[in-house]
């Protein structure tokens, strides 16, 4: 393999860049192509139809802080209440799996995945059917696409479901003492674990371009909302914070 990645290198990625374990992760329904969006990517291409609603992860990577990643294009940022945000930065091809090379699309209207975050590990989900031939991609945007609001309380039904089932409850029996000795760690009445509001981040974010993403993505503004543990989307890093 190539010891270049795509940040040092600048040259078009080929398939001879991609690690072997790469490779043979992928799923049946998938194959890597140069991608449509970025001609000096690879991309992730449906080669058997995909349906909507399948999840794909986890996004593997190296577990960095912030302050150790060099190229954002690669990573997720997510919020541990007791470490701060910290990134799975899948940079480096060979700390990757296959969905680090799924890229941007250029705009939401492209979009046929979105990302999901379940207990800090970063998923997609398909938005909709994808047929052979199309490239998959995804963006970020949030529960006020309704389709996406829908998809990510199907996510959390089903979560809570298995959190709930016979299963689970054996286990939890098991591990922890009866909730009357159990401490409450700052758990709200509905039984969500609050994060707090990532420093210096104000009611707003409003989000940057993207560098070294896909060229002309643009973010609008949004709300940083404090999220539970759980099924969530991707909580919001503060540009700002
Ligand atoms: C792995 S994702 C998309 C990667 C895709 N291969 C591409 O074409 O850029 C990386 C992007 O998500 C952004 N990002 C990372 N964590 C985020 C979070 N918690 N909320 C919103 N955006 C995030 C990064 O800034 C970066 O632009």
């Amino acid at each position: 393999m190539n010891q270049n990645t795509t940040e040092s290198a600048g040259a078009a990625e080929t398939l001879a860049d991609v690690p072997e374990h790469v490779l043979k992760g992928l799923p049946e329904e998938v194959r890597l192509f140069p991608s449509a969006v970025d001609k000096t990517r690879l991309g992730v291409w449906a080669t058997k139809s995909i349906l909507k609603g399948k999840k794909f992860g986890p996004f593997v990577g190296d577990k960095k802080k912030r302050s150790q990643v060099k190229n954002n294009v690669f990573m997720w940022e997510v919020y541990y209440p007791n470490l701060g945000w910290m990134c799975v930065d899948a940079t480096d091809p060979r700390k990757g799996n296959w969905l680090r090379y799924v890229n941007w699309a250029l705009s939401g209207k492209e979009q046929n995945l979105f990302p999901l975050e379940i207990n800090r590990t970063i998923y997609y989900k398909t938005l909709k059917p994808i047929e052979p031939g199309q490239e998959l991609l995804v963006w970020y945007n949030g529960e006020e696409n309704p389709e996406i609001a829908a998809a990510l309380e199907e996510e959390r039904a089903a979560h809570r479901g298995k959190r709930n089932s016979p299963k689970a409850k054996k286990g939890k029996s098991r591990l922890s003492p009866p909730p009357s000795r159990r401490p409450r760690r700052g758990g709200n009445r509905s039984g969500a674990r609050q994060q707090p509001a990532p420093r210096g981040c104000g009611e707003t974010c409003k989000l940057l371009p993207s560098s070294g993403a896909t060229a002309g993505l643009f973010r609008t503004e949004r709300r940083c909302r404090s999220k539970y543990v759980g099924v969530t989307f991707p909580r919001l890093r503060c540009p700002l914070g």
